[in-house]
């Protein structure tokens, strides 16, 4: 038996390329619907400007809110961004009476309380190639197709070096060696996502207040395996954005990230009754430095779903 068929058949169904959605065809399907893009930011002063001003002067029709959350940067991120146009709010600020949390999952979903479109895109803010057609691909099939109420990006990764040099295809260490088989083994009908933590993607608010966020690098996969058992596999798309260029987190910083992304599948195993779990997991990553041990704190916490927080607490205006 073909184990794949129906994820093959999804993807010929639900992928499709930036360049299949025009600006005036998705301006004319979005009507009087508000769109939001969010983009979680911890110090990201070199790059956060850039990003914000291409959307702001490329889309100004399709985005009706640019919003920033500083995830408690050190440096300029806050001002360069709010210099370049966007609404910025500090992570710790949004629904600040209850218990602080960090992580970008966190970012995201205070990101998710504090803005108000009906469809939310969220966008890293450390791409060094970033094009408008980031956000318009997204919005494509949220745009124009009902029963569709997720889009996650696809693209190329290279690998850049610090000397510059650069590897094609390289690039998303974690996604090739722990997010992807992962998926395989527990939830093969999401294989079909090319890159299955990737951080740009978006959905319709009713959708996305429906899902917990887990707080830290998790997110990506909580929420592909959290929706595919709310709207399923065909509520579900995948747009490609052509190639994407990031800043590279050292090998130790992805051991810490893969560990998170373990203790979420793990969680939703646990949830969906697929492990027994006899005894608490350990929170915690043993590394060695250049063969000094080093402990981390890897422990992931949970936001609910944001339906269930109380609205007039999360700080929106109008
Ligand atoms: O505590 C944090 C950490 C990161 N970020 C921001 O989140 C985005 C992505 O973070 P980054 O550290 O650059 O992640 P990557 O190494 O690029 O990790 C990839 O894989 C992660 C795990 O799935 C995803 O969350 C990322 O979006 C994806 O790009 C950037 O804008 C960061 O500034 C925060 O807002 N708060
Ligand atoms: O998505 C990933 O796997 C991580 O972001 C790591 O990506 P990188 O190997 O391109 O730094």
């Amino acid at each position: 038996m073909d184990a794949y068929a129906k994820v093959r058949r999804w993807a010929r169904r639900r992928t499709s390329r930036a360049t299949d959605w025009p600006l005036d065809r998705l301006v004319e399907a979005k009507g009087t619907r508000g769109v939001s893009v969010i983009l979680p930011a911890k110090d990201e002063a070199a790059t956060v400007g850039g990003i914000v001003s291409a959307i702001r002067t490329g889309l100004p029709a399709l985005v009706d809110e640019i919003l920033v959350v500083d995830s408690r940067s050190a440096d300029a991120t806050a001002r360069v961004a709010a210099e370049a146009g966007a609404k910025v709010v500090h992570q710790d600020a949004v629904l600040p009476h209850l218990p602080a949390l960090p992580g970008k999952g966190d970012a995201l979903w205070k990101g998710l309380a504090a803005s108000g479109g009906d469809i939310v895109v969220f966008v890293d803010a450390d791409l060094r190639n970033f094009g408008p057609h980031f956000v318009s691909g997204l919005l494509g099939p949220l745009l124009t197709t009902e029963e569709i109420g997720f889009v996650k990006a696809l693209y190329e990764r290279p690998h850049i070096t610090e000397n510059g040099v650069t590897h094609p295809g390289e690039g998303g260490r974690v996604t090739e060696l722990v997010a992807r088989p992962l998926l395989n083994l527990y939830w093969p009908e999401l294989s079909g996502f090319v890159q299955p933590l990737g951080g740009e993607y978006a959905g319709r608010r009713d959708v996305l207040e429906r899902v917990p966020f887990v707080s830290g690098y998790g997110v990506e996969l909580g929420l592909l395996i959290d929706l595919l058992g709310i709207i399923g596999l065909d509520g579900m798309a995948q747009v490609d954005l052509g190639d994407r260029v990031h800043a590279h987190q050292s090998t130790a910083a992805l051991g810490r990230m893969a560990g998170q992304i373990l203790l979420t599948a793990w969680s939703r195993l646990d949830r969906q009754g697929r492990i027994l779990s006899s005894e608490p997991l350990n929170p915690y990553l043993l590394q060695y430095e250049r063969g000094r041990p080093r402990v981390s704190d890897i422990s992931v916490a949970e936001r609910p779903p944001l339906a269930s927080v109380a609205r007039q607490k999360a700080g929106r205006q109008g």
